[in-house]
C-alpha cells in the first residue's frame, strides 16, 4: 500500500528525494542518532524533532536544495518507550513553491574536497508532524493506537546499506576503467626523456615503472567488475529468501559486502591517485578529470560505511565463525575455508596455489585474533577492550579474507566465460587474472611468509612471473582500455579523448579560463600596481 502510494511518484520524479540517515553527531553508530520521531495517538501523527545541534541530519546527497522529500532515519517512540532506529518518507519542501515546510530547516552543507554536484546539504526538524503512514511500516509497525508491533528481524531496517554497498563495488570497476583509460591512453601519447641518446624519446608507457602504476588498475576494474556481479546475484538470491521470511543468508551477505565494499572502494581510490600521478603535471589538471576522479572514489572509502567500521563488521563475522565452526557447527560458503586443518601445503607458484595462501593468511589471522582475544580476556580484560586492543589485526583478517574472495571469484568467473571467448580474448584475461593475483601475491608477501610456506626462491620466481606479464600485457594495453567503450563526453578528459589531441585539448581548455578573457587583468590595477608604486 505504501510503495503503491510512493513509488509511482518517486518514478515520475513529482518525488526528488534523499536518504537521511548521517547527523552532525552521529554516521557511523546509528543506534546514536538523535532525530525523534514521537507517536501522538490523539491525532494519529509523528511528531519530528532534532533535540540538538548534533541531531541536524548532514550530508545527504541532494538534501540542500533539490529534494523535496527524503527518507529520514529516526528514534521511534510510541507510549513512552523509545523502539530504535525506523525509517520515515517525509515531505521536507512544498511541491509547488520548492519553499521548506514550516517547521522545516533545511540547507547547503559547504563546500567539499570533490562530489561538488551532490548537494549534500543538513536538516533540522522542530515539532514538525506527519502521518502516521509516513513511517515505513514493511519490517515494523505502529498501530493506530500507538502499539508497537516489532520486525521480524531489526537489522532488516540497514538493508538500504547493505544494497547500496552490493552496488559500490560495481560502481568501482566503473570508475577505475575510467582512470585506466586516460592514464594509459595518455601514457601511449606522452614521450619523455632519451635513455638512449640515438632514439626518439620513447612513449612512457614502455617504463615498466609506468606499466607497473596502471596495469593493476585496468586488471582491478575487471576483478571488482566481475566481483560485483558475484556479490548482486548474491544479494538478489538472500533477497529473494527475506522475502519469504528466511534471514539464515543475510549475515554472510552483510559480511562480505561489508569488506568487499572497504577493499574495492581503498583500492580504487588509490589506483586513481596512481593514474593521476603516472600523468606528471597534466595529471593534476582538472581538465584531465583525474583529480575529480579521486574526489568521487576516496568519498566511497567514507559513504555508505566508513570502511574500517565495515571492516570490523567482517571481523565481527569471521570471528564467530571461527568459534562456530571449532565447536564443529557448519560455517556459510564465503567462511568455510577459515576450517582446514589440514597441514600446511608445499608452496605452489601457481594460480590455485597463490588463492590457497591468501585462505590460509585470513584464516591465520582470525585464528591469531581469537587467540589474542581470549588471552587478554582470561587476564581479566573486558570482551569490549579485548576486541579494540585486537582491532588493528582484526581489521587486517577482513581485508585478507576479502582479497581471498576476490581472488577466487575472478578467476574463477574468468575462467568460466573463456570457453565461450576467441583463444586471443581469452589468453588476455588470463594474462589480467595472473597479473592480479601475483601483484598482491606480492604486495602481501610478508602474510604469505607467516602464514604459508613459501620461500624466497618462490618470491623471487613470483616477481619475475610479474615482470614478464607486464611486457606481455603492453602490446594490449591500449585495445584493453579502448574495449571500455567510454564515450570522450563521458571521460570528460583532455588526456584520454580517443583522438589523443592531448596538448590541443590542453590549450584548448587552458584558453577557456576567464582569466585569459584579456591580456591585463583587472588584478593588475587594483593591487599589483599600487604595491609595485608603494601605494599598498
Ligand atoms: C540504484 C543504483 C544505486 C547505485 C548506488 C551506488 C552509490 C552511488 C553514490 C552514492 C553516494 C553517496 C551515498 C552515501 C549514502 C550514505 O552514506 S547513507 C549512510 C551510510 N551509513 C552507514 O553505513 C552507517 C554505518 N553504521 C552501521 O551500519 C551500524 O551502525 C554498525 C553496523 C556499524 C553498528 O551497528 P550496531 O547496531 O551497533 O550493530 P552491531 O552491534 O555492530 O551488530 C549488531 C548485529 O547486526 C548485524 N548487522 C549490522 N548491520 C547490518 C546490516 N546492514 N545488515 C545485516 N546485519 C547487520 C551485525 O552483523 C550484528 O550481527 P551479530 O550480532 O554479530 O549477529
Ligand atoms: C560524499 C558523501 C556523501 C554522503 N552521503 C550521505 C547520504 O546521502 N546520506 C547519509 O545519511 N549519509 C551520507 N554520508 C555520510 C556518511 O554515511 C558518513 O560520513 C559515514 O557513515 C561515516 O560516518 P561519520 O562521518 O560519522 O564518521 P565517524 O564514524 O565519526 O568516523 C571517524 C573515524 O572514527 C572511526 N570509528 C568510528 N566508529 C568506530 C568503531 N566502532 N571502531 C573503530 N573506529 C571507529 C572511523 O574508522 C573513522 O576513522 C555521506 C558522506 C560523504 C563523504
Amino acid at each position: 500500500e505504501q510503495q503503491e502510494k510512493w513509488v509511482p511518484r518517486a518514478v515520475n520524479m513529482e518525488i526528488i528525494g534523499t536518504y537521511a540517515q548521517t547527523e552532525l553527531g552521529h554516521g557511523t553508530f546509528l543506534r546514536g542518532l538523535e532525530t525523534t520521531a514521537t507517536y501522538d495517538p490523539n491525532t494519529e501523527e509523528f511528531v519530528l524533532n532534532s533535540p540538538t545541534l548534533t541531531a541536524y541530519k548532514w550530508w545527504p546527497g541532494g538534501l540542500a536544495h533539490t529534494a523535496n522529500h527524503c527518507v529520514v532515519v529516526a528514534q521511534l517512540h510510541s507510549k513512552g518507550v523509545n523502539h530504535g532506529v525506523h525509517p520515515f518518507i517525509v515531505q521536507i519542501r512544498d511541491e509547488d513553491t520548492h519553499m521548506p515546510l514550516p517547521g522545516v530547516k533545511v540547507g547547503e552543507i559547504g563546500p567539499k574536497l570533490s562530489f561538488s554536484t551532490a548537494n549534500n546539504g543538513f536538516l533540522g526538524f522542530d515539532n514538525f508532524r506527519v502521518p502516521r503512514d509516513s513511517m515505513l511500516m514493511k519490517n515494523a509497525q505502529v498501530l493506530k493506537d500507538g502499539t508497537y508491533v516489532k520486525s521480524r528481524l531489526s537489522k532488516l531496517t540497514y538493508g538500504t546499506m547493505v544494497f547500496i554497498r552490493v552496488m559500490i563495488v560495481t560502481d568501482m570497476a566503473y570508475y577505475l576503467s575510467v582512470g585506466a583509460t586516460i592514464a594509459i591512453r595518455y601514457s601511449a601519447v606522452r614521450h619523455q626523456s632519451k635513455p638512449k641518446e640515438n632514439e626518439p624519446e620513447p612513449q612512457i608507457l614502455d617504463y615498466v615503472t609506468q606499466q607497473h602504476k596502471l596495469f593493476i588498475a585496468l586488471a582491478s576494474s575487471h576483478a571488482f567488475r566481475v566481483t560485483g556481479q558475484w556479490l548482486w546475484t548474491t544479494f538478489v538470491r538472500v533477497n529473494k529468501a527475506l522475502t519469504s521470511g528466511n534471514a539464515d543468508t543475510l549475515p554472510e551477505l552483510h559480511a562480505v559486502a561489508c569488506c568487499l565494499k572497504a577493499v574495492t572502494t581503498r583500492d580504487a581510490a588509490s589506483m586513481v591517485e596512481a593514474c593521476r600521478m603516472s600523468c606528471g603535471g597534466h595529471g593534476y589538471m582538472t581538465s584531465s578529470y583525474l583529480p575529480i576522479l579521486y574526489g568521487i572514489t576516496t568519498a566511497a572509502c567514507t559513504y555508505e560505511g566508513e570502511n574500517t567500521v565495515l571492516l570490523l563488521q567482517t571481523a565481527r563475522s569471521l570471528v564467530k565463525a571461527w568459534q562456530k565452526g571449532s565447536k564443529g557447527k557448519p560455517l556459510s560458503p564465503t567462511e568455510a575455508y577459515l576450517m582446514d586443518k589440514s597441514p600446511v601445503p608445499k608452496w605452489e607458484n601457481t594460480l590455485d596455489g597463490i588463492i590457497a595462501g591468501f585462505r590460509r593468511v585470513s584464516a591465520g589471522k582470525v585464528q591469531d585474533c581469537v587467540s589474542k582475544i581470549d588471552k587478554l580476556v582470561k587476564m581479566g580484560t573486558s570482551y569490549e577492550d579485548a576486541w579494540n586492543q585486537t582491532s588493528v589485526r582484526l581489521v587486517a583478517a577482513s581485508e585478507a579474507h576479502s582479497r581471498a574472495v576476490i581472488l577466487a571469484t575472478f578467476r574463477a568467473e574468468v575462467s568460466r566465460a573463456a570457453a565461450a571467448l576467441s583463444p586471443p580474448l581469452a589468453r588476455v584475461l588470463h594474462q589480467l587474472v595472473h597479473l592480479y593475483t601475483v601483484y598482491w601475491a606480492l604486495e602481501r608477501v610478508g602474510d604469505l611468509l607467516l602464514y604459508t610456506s613459501i620461500a624466497e626462491r618462490d618470491v623471487q620466481e613470483l616477481q619475475q612471473q610479474y615482470e614478464d606479464l607486464l611486457q606481455k600485457i603492453r602490446p594490449n594495453t591500449v585495445g584493453l582500455v579502448d574495449a571500455f567503450d567510454l564515450r570522450d563526453e563521458i571521460l570528460n578528459s583532455t588526456l584520454g579523448a580517443y583522438d589523443g589531441r592531448v596538448y590541443e585539448r590542453l590549450m584548448e581548455e587552458a584558453l577557456k579560463s576567464p582569466l585569459n578573457a584579456e591580456p591585463v587583468n583587472q588584478s593588475f590595477h587594483k593591487y599589483l600596481k599600487p604595491f609595485m608604486q608603494g601605494k599598498l
